[in-house]
């Protein structure tokens, strides 16, 4: 099992900062979304990956060690500019992309079937790739990326656009991927889809990774957060020490403490009414994301 290591990758275009440091890791097995702000520094992270641009600094490591050319070739790609040749048949160009990569022409027939099929685009095979919609030139994007059995599947945001049905059929490829040891990292902007699909996020701003782990290791904070339904004036929370309030929608009060349990907050909600409900706030990747990027921005 192979993991990929990003070590402090830097990277300016004529001056201007895109990725400044951006240290990562993708382990064996693991959905890693990336995610960050327009211009955070993904697609030129995932280049330099790639190999189609270098970087200034820093390196990319695979199994432990500088990633080869060698490597690259087993590396499966889809790029935010997506690539296929509009007026080639979906089946010539996957099996053409397949045998670049080194397969046999029946090996590369039989993939071609294969993945046209998972991604439910066998019926457009005989047809050439400008004449599907654009969801469907993504399914073979996919395809294209996937025809050589990749060691590494790297993917510039493979879920825009795409209609809820393509979005449960890539996410359950990329899941039976990674289940079968294949690292995979992508960007996304769609942060419930993140939270939903990934082991592991990166939060990268401004070339530089401010969050990394599971979400529940990203909502992990040393001041909880508590969702009280109860007296709605919120007036009691002065009596928690420490306690402040979040946010307020109705009888639903968000409470922030230095640290502990929250029975302190629960005592003083009771001790103004009644309370129906009383638990731990589970911030999600959205929240977690707006959070990170304005506390850096306050920084
Ligand atoms: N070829 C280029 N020439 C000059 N600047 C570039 C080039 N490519 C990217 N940049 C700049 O580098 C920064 C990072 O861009 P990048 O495309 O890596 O961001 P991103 O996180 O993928 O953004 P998005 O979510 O909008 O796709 C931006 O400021 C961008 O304008």
């Amino acid at each position: 099992m192979t993991s990929l290591d990003i070590e402090s990758l830097s990277k300016s275009y004529a001056g201007r900062v895109a990725l400044d440091g951006a240290t990562f890791t993708v382990a064996a097995g693991e959905i890693f979304g990336f995610v960050g702000s327009n211009g955070a520094g993904k697609t030129t992270a995932m280049r330099i990956v790639l190999g189609v641009l270098s970087a200034d600094a820093g390196q990319v490591r695979w199994g432990g060690r500088p990633i080869t050319l060698d490597d690259r070739r087993r590396i499966g790609y889809m790029p935010e500019e997506r690539g296929l040749y509009p007026r080639m048949r979906v089946r010539d160009q996957l099996e053409y992309l397949a045998r670049l990569h080194g397969l046999t022409a029946p090996a590369a027939k039989a993939s071609a079937q294969r993945w046209a099929e998972t991604l439910g685009v066998a019926e457009r095979l005989g047809d050439e790739v400008q004449k599907l919609s654009l969801g469907n030139q993504q399914r073979v994007q996919l395809a294209a990326a996937l025809v050589h059995d990749p060691d590494l599947l790297v993917l510039d945001e493979p879920f825009s656009g795409l209609d809820p049905v393509a979005v449960d059929v890539m996410s359950g490829v990329l899941r039976e991927r990674a289940d079968a040891g294949v690292p995979v990292i992508f960007s996304s902007h769609q942060l419930d889809l993140v939270e939903r699909l990934c082991d592991r996020v990166g939060i990268i701003k401004t070339g530089r990774m401010v969050a990394t782990g599971s979400i529940d290791e990203l909502r992990t904070t040393d001041r909880p957060r508590w969702v009280v339904d109860g007296p709605p004036d919120a007036l009691w929370v002065a009596q928690a020490p420490g306690a402040r309030v979040l946010a307020r929608d109705g009888a639903r009060t968000v409470v922030e403490t230095p640290a502990g349990d929250g029975q302190e907050v629960l005592r003083a909600a009771l001790a103004a009414g009644p309370v129906r409900e009383f638990a731990p706030a589970r911030p999600s990747l959205t929240d977690l994301f707006r959070h990170v990027v304005a506390s850096e921005e306050a920084a």
